[in-house]
């Protein structure tokens, strides 16, 4: 009985897939990469040739096909060099023919993706002569699934999944410091939480300064080291970490004692070439709304608003050997909002925006790295918040989605790492109190007060 019901179930899953009823995950790992694995290779010739993606085959086989008075060769597709299914498409490798380029590649992923009736494909090139297709069969971005195996090094975290099916890794040595752009509830904050809930398992020290009253990161508290909920404390506070920077610098200094049989790999130049035991913690500084930082309206926080930036400024240009690394996360962030933005952004190397309401936005994130990826992030619809356009310095770009992390799982990732939670001394006075705060003042009451009586 049990064998019918199962062969039935089955069944209905192979004609739902068959008919394209619905392709959620859990189908693609069942029968579409089956199906769309034996697509592929029954297709591969036709479609290729259909793409544009072949070259007419060498002079010696055609002037061979004549001499012989054999049928003249075929048009020769790139050489498949390898398949392989993963969780949710197909990797293909390509060997490409003499006369074709990986331009020529990416510019076909659109006729490939429905030729070959996926979600969609993506191109890159692997080295010379060699270019990897990745083939997704449903849309990875509508309800994100991380893997549950994902290779880990020490301050590289995932935070998101590319529309490629790949993990997008924050990786701060190869990145040190970001910036997160968007729109009112286009998914900033999420992204922010997934970022501290995965940094929260690693020897890293947070330190954050949240000056929407610290309603984003004060709930993270347990995991914090230092954290500001105002311009004041965050002035103060960026101060203190510029100390701790100049402390690191030194021991670096000290250690580094060249003499003429030192070897050049043994000098050290940044705090991850020092011995385990002399290494300090490295230090992620999380901003969230940024511009509350640079916005004044007298001439004392028009004082204060120019040593924060000049601070952050500082951080972000020489911070990244004395492993203090930058996450700023706002709205907007150009030169509207004053002296110093300009500056401190092109130290951001990391970009990442959100749905944007203009052109303008999308340009400060990545006008200056990325052009086309303007263009993407200004399409990222409204219905789908999370979704994000994540470029770097070398001009290359992916559609991003974090997983919807609620505030409970963060806290609670949070509170079973609260004991990794480092001591740093100079910031020590920053350390959030974990109680819970008193209970302002209710200013409007909840429920009208109703007129008294009058006789
Ligand atoms: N990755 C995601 N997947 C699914 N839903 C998401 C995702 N990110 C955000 N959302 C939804 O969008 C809502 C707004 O997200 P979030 O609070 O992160 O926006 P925000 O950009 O920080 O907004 P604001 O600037 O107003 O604080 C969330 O409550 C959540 O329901």
């Amino acid at each position: 009985m049990e064998w019918l019901t199962a062969a039935v179930v089955l069944l209905v899953v192979a004609v739902a897939g068959v008919l394209r009823w619905r392709r959620p995950a859990w189908y693609w790992l069942t029968f579409g990469v089956v199906l769309a694995a034996v697509r592929v290779l029954v297709r591969y010739t036709s479609v290729m040739e259909a793409c544009g993606l072949t070259v007419p085959p060498p002079r010696w086989r055609l002037a061979l096909a004549r001499l012989t008075g054999r049928p003249v060769p075929q048009a020769r597709a790139p050489r498949l060099l390898r398949m392989r299914p993963t969780r949710t498409g197909l990797v293909l490798r390509l060997g490409l023919r003499p006369g074709q380029d990986a331009f020529d590649v990416a510019a076909s992923c659109d006729r490939l993706r429905h030729s070959f009736t996926m979600q969609g494909v993506t191109s890159r090139e692997i080295r010379s002569g060699v270019v990897e297709l990745r083939m997704t069969g449903y849309d990875v971005l509508k309800r994100v699934q991380m893997p549950a195996v994902v290779e880990r090094f020490p301050m590289r975290v995932p935070v998101a999944l590319r529309e490629d099916g790949a993990v997008h890794f924050r990786d701060y040595r190869a990145c040190p410091h970001a910036l997160t752009i968007g729109a009112t509830k286009s998914g900033k904050s999420v992204y922010q939480r997934n970022l501290v809930a995965e940094l929260a398992a690693l020897p890293v020290a947070l330190v954050g300064i949240d000056c929407k009253q610290g309603v984003e990161l004060y709930p993270l508290a347990r995991r914090f080291s230092a954290l500001a909920d105002n311009p004041d404390t965050a002035d103060d506070l960026l101060g203190a970490l510029l100390t701790h920077m100049e402390g690191v610098y030194q021991l670096i200094r000290a250690e580094q004692r060249i003499t003429a049989d030192v070897l050049d790999a043994e000098i050290a130049a940044d705090i991850w070439d020092l011995p385990d035991h002399l290494r300090p913690t490295p230090v992620v500084v999380l901003v969230d709304e940024v511009a509350e930082l640079a916005l004044f309206s007298n001439k004392d926080e028009e004082k204060r608003r120019d040593r924060i930036i000049t601070a952050l400024v500082r951080l972000a240009q020489l911070g990244r050997a004395a492993g203090i690394y930058l996450e700023i996360c706002g709205q907007r962030f150009g030169s509207e909002l004053g002296k110093g933005i300009t500056m401190l952004r092109a130290q951001l190397t990391g970009r990442t925006a959100h749905r944007v309401n203009d052109e303008t936005s999308a340009n400060m994130a990545f006008g200056d790295i990325a052009p086309d990826a303007v263009l993407a992030a200004i399409q990222i619809p409204t219905d789908t918040p999370g979704i994000a356009v994540a470029g770097d310095a070398t001009g290359g770009w992916h559609r991003i989605r974090a997983p919807h992390t609620t505030l409970r799982q963060a806290v609670n990732a949070c509170n079973r790492h609260a004991h990794l939670t480092p001591v740093l001394p100079g910031l020590d006075a920053f350390r959030p109190s974990v109680a819970p705060p008193a209970r302002p003042p209710v200013v409007f009451p909840a429920q009208p007060v109703e007129a008294p009586t009058t006789a």
